[in-house]
């Protein structure tokens, strides 16, 4: 299967407005209300648990509810219904779903339940609020607000219509309130807001409905949900038998000022377990703090920043930033690195000094060796000189902003990370989780990526795979302590390190096999 396309609002009506202009255009609505009545039925209801809460809003998301308590009701489900809105104000295909509902011999509330005696009465709850349509600018109304923390109250499972509630499609931002959906039945494709920011606490488990429409067909993608088939093209080869360290590249992390050494160390293990030949690193900590080892990974070449930069001739890839501070000669280290043809990783510090200094800043655009940024969305809002609040309320748009600004692929992380490309088109982690909330997990993120560019993947595959599998890592480790807390950075790299190996080897082992062959 292809990787899943990723629409905003106005793209989702664009294919809706081409499917029914085109002849004989399918019933919509009623294809998405049936494909949701069968979600409810089949992950939220059982013969013993019937009872369910169907909320219309006053828009189209309002008529795939009513078509939803339809065949919920024609199934044998005890169905309540509750619609608030005006009946002569639907648009015409909820107006359409509202009257077949009562051809059903179904009725409506004209109030929201709101009162806590009322929980017994459902096993599950269907949220057909509000959808794509939802103005976040506007507050809503308090019946609307007063449902949705009521029904955040209950302790039954929700399956939101489209999308949550209360979520802004485009962005995954909430502004006030929104539904906690244990299911979400989206139609036609993937919405960025399911994919990051807020979105990634309200969905829950996120089912695609097309209905029936290959919509990359009828709009060209520019943004994709990535998936392991997708990372499987993007895995290094497996090891030749005759390699040596040279085949896999030797790599400089230029960082670990005073106070800040370990983000250096953190990078450079990261880098050397993800299968980099040879980690340097180039510490710039005072004589009296710079370590002349590390005990811990004694494989780590430990040099000056001066060394290093020295020998640049010998580095396939250079990450520069973890831990790099902001004195005088961090700037020169980083101009230097600028102007060199080495593919560059920029991280943390190397990303504050870009935008504080105009001359790096254009040292960076004028760049035609390989590069990526890794900013967290504090970095990117000083790179674009707005606030970090601005970055978050609309994350895909920063991330394109900026990889356009600089002509240089970056990945936006956070909750729902965005790896985007100068033209525009991006793509969506599904992996990580609030394990990774933790200092130096960014240091070991640069350090990957560093390695797989040092491995001569090309900048796209690097990074996509880099972020896939830092996630993925991460919720390998959440699985096995059970829970998020105390995950540490340092724990990300062992984690990793036997996937990707899975990933490429699939279980399969390189090592010579040989038999003796019994003779007959
Ligand atoms: N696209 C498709 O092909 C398909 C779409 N389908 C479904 O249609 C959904 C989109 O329907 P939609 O466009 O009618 O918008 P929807 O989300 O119901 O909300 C609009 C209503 O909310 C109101 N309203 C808005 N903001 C508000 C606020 N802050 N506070 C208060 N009210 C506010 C707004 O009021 P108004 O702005 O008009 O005053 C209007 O009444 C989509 O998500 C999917 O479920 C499926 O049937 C399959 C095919
Ligand atoms: N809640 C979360 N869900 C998913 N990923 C997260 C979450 N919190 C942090 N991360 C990831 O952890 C890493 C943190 O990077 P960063 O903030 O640069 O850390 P540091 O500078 O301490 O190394 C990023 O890759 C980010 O995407
Ligand atoms: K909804």
């Amino acid at each position: 299967m292809n990787t899943r396309p990723v629409y905003t609002t106005a793209q989702i009506r664009e294919i809706e407005f081409r499917v029914l202009h085109a002849p004989n255009p399918p019933a919509l609505m009623e294809i998405a209300g049936l494909a949701a009545a069968g979600i409810a039925r089949d992950r939220l209801l059982a013969q013993d648990k019937d009872r369910v809460l169907v909320l219309a809003g006053p828009g189209n998301n309002g008529g795939d509810a009513f078509v939803v308590a339809r065949h919920l009701k024609a199934w044998g489900m005890k169905v309540t219904l509750a619609f608030t809105g005006e009946a002569e104000k639907l648009p015409q295909d909820a107006r359409c779903a509202m009257q077949r509902w009562h051809e059903a011999g179904g009725t409506f509330e004209t109030v929201f339940p709101t009162d806590k005696h009322a929980a017994q009465q459902w096993d599950a709850v269907i949220d057909g609020l509000f959808g794509i349509g939802l103005d976040t600018a506007r507050l809503l109304p308090e019946r609307y607000r007063e449902v949705i923390r009521y029904v955040n109250s209950l302790n039954v499972p929700v399956l939101a219509l489209d999308i949550p509630s209360g979520l802004t499609s485009d962005t995954g931002e909430v502004q006030d309130i929104c539904i906690h959906a244990a299911f979400t039945a989206t139609f036609i494709a993937l919405k960025p807001g399911l994919l990051t920011n807020d979105g990634r606490n309200y969905c829950g488990e996120i089912l695609v409905c097309n209905l029936g429409l290959q919509s990359d067909t009828l709009i060209t993608a520019q943004s994709w949900l990535l998936d392991h088939q997708h990372i499987k093209t993007c895995l290094p080869t497996p090891r030749l038998a005759n390699s040596h360290k040279g085949t896999f590249g030797s790599i400089g992390i230029l960082g670990g000022a005073t106070g800040i050494v370990g983000a250096a160390v953190l990078a450079g293990r990261a880098a050397l377990n993800l299968g980099a030949g040879r980690v340097y690193l180039g510490l710039l900590a005072d004589a009296d703090h710079v370590p002349v080892i590390d005990y811990g990974q004694p494989e780590l070449m430990l040099r000056s920043p001066r060394e290093l930069l020295r020998q640049v001739e010998l580095l396939d890839c250079l990450v520069i930033g973890p831990g790099l501070g902001n004195e005088i000669a961090a700037c020169d280290f980083l101009q230097q690195a600028l102007h060199s043809d080495l593919p560059l990783v920029l991280d943390a510090d190397a990303l504050n000094l870009i935008a504080r200094h105009e001359e790096l800043n254009k040292a960076l655009k004028r760049r035609q060796a390989p590069g990526v940024l890794t900013p967290h969305p504090a970095e990117a809002a000083r790179l674009l000189h707005v606030t970090k609040d601005d970055i978050q309320q609309n994350r895909p748009r920063a991330a394109c902003e900026l990889a356009k600004k600089f002509n240089c692929p970056l990945v936006l992380k956070g909750a729902g990370s965005i790896c985007a490309y100068p033209d525009g088109s991006h793509y969506f982690s599904p992996t990580g989780n609030p394990g990774l909330s933790t200092a130096g997990t960014g240091d070991v993120l640069s350090g990957f990526l560093g390695a797989l560019l040092a491995q001569k993947l090309t900048v796209e595959k690097a990074l996509l795979l880099s972020v896939y599998l830092h996630g993925a890592a991460a919720d390998r480790l959440l699985d096995q302590m059970g829970g998020p807390l105390g995950m540490t950075a340092s724990e990300i790299i062992p984690s990793a390190r036997s996937l990707l190996n899975y990933w490429i080897y699939d279980g399969s082992q390189g090592s010579i096999k040989i038999n003796n062959q019994e003779e007959r």
